[in-house]
Formats: C-alpha cells, structure tokens, sequence
C-alpha cells in the first residue's frame, strides 16, 4: 500500500515518506500538541532505584487499549480531535489501522530513546508502526541485533516513518542523545494494540 522503497537491506520493513506533512502544517500540528497534550514524566526501576525517563510520555487511544510502557499498565486518554485527524490521514496513507498512540516530547538533545524493540505481545507478531516527527530534526538509529549495521535516519518535522513486517523482531532502534539538539521534538507512533481475546 505505501509506494515507497523499503530502505531496511534486509529482516523488515521501514518506509520513510518525507515531508508527509509540509513544514507549516507540521509546525502548526507540534504548537498544538505541545500544549494541549497530557505530558507527563515517568519512571522507572532500574535495579530496584526509580528512574526518570529522559522524555515526556503520553498514551490516548480507544478505551480498550491498555498499553505497558515504563513497567506500568497505562489507560488511553481519550482521542483529541487533532490526534484522531492526523490518524485518519495516516491510515489512508499506510492502509494500516490504528487504534492508539505513544506520544514522545523530548525537550532537547538531552532527552533520548534507548535501543529497545516495540515487541511486547499486545502489539502482536509482526506489528506496523507509524511514527510522525514534529519540532527540531533528530538522529533515528536502527541496530541489527545479530549483524554489525547501522542505519541512520535523520527525522525532520513532517516526516512519516513507518515500520512493519518482521522489523522488530531483528532490530532494535533509538533516538541518541546529541549536544547539537537545542530544541524541543514531539513523536507519535501510532500503533495497534490487540484485544486480549487475540493475544
Ligand atoms: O522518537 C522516535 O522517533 C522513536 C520513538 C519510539 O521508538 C517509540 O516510541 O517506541
Ligand atoms: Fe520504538
């Protein structure tokens, strides 16, 4: 559905759709969510301390999409008509369907992601990811696991990044922290979570 090359070499699928929205639609969209989106500061256990996520998080989707980030169950929030409008343009787009969204506010180049895989079981096998990048520009890095190869994408404000088929089960990625980075960028991923008779 999405007529793009697939840039992953091989073990999955990342399709990068570049200025998915133009850079004033895209502005408009981060002052938006910045403001009205429910940020909140997480923890989490790391041998025993608690933690702070270098980020802010938020979870809005269906109300049966109970999502397990940070070692704790979140509830969705409810759609905002925003979020639920940049959904609808992105299913049309992937011809996948979404029924929620991670939010990610990384305040600065300070603010990161570690290398971690979105494998957990209520997103299901072989899960397709969206991800929508507002704000400054950022290093997105892909890790094979078994491999030595890297591959680097630089995300700017619009851009659509998309990962499917059996991405998460052969590569991790992250967002790297970098001095260079003075401004804030805002990340949905927009995902599938299954009901929990179909897990
Ligand atoms: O901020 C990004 O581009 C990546 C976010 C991510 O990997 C996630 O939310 O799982
Ligand atoms: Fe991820």
């Amino acid at each position: 559905m999405i007529d793009r090359p697939n840039l992953c070499p091989f073990d999955g699928e990342i399709y990068w759709i570049k200025g998915f929205y133009c850079p004033p639609e895209a502005d408009r969209l981060f002052d938006d969510f910045y403001r009205t989106l429910d940020w909140q500061e997480e923890a989490v256990l790391i041998f025993g301390k608690a933690c702070k996520v270098p980020r802010l998080m938020c979870w809005y989707g269906d109300p049966e999409t109970i999502y397990r980030y940070s070692g704790v169950a979140h509830r969705p929030l409810p759609w905002t008509g925003e979020l639920a409008a940049v959904k609808a343009r992105i299913e049309l787009c992937s011809g996948y369907a979404f029924n929620s969204v991670l939010a990610n506010l990384y305040r600065d180049g300070r603010d990161s992601m570690g290398y971690h895989a979105d494998n957990e079981k209520e997103l299901g096998i072989n899960p397709a990811i969206a991800s929508l990048s507002l704000g400054d520009s950022r290093l997105f890095r892909l890790r094979h696991k078994k491999r030595r190869e890297n591959l680097d994408i630089v995300l700017e404000r619009g851009d659509l990044l998309v990962m499917a088929g059996t991405l998460q089960h052969h590569w991790l990625h992250a967002l790297p922290k970098t001095r260079q980075v003075k401004h804030p960028r805002i990340n949905l991923t927009f995902r599938r979570i299954l009901p929990t008779s179909g897990r």
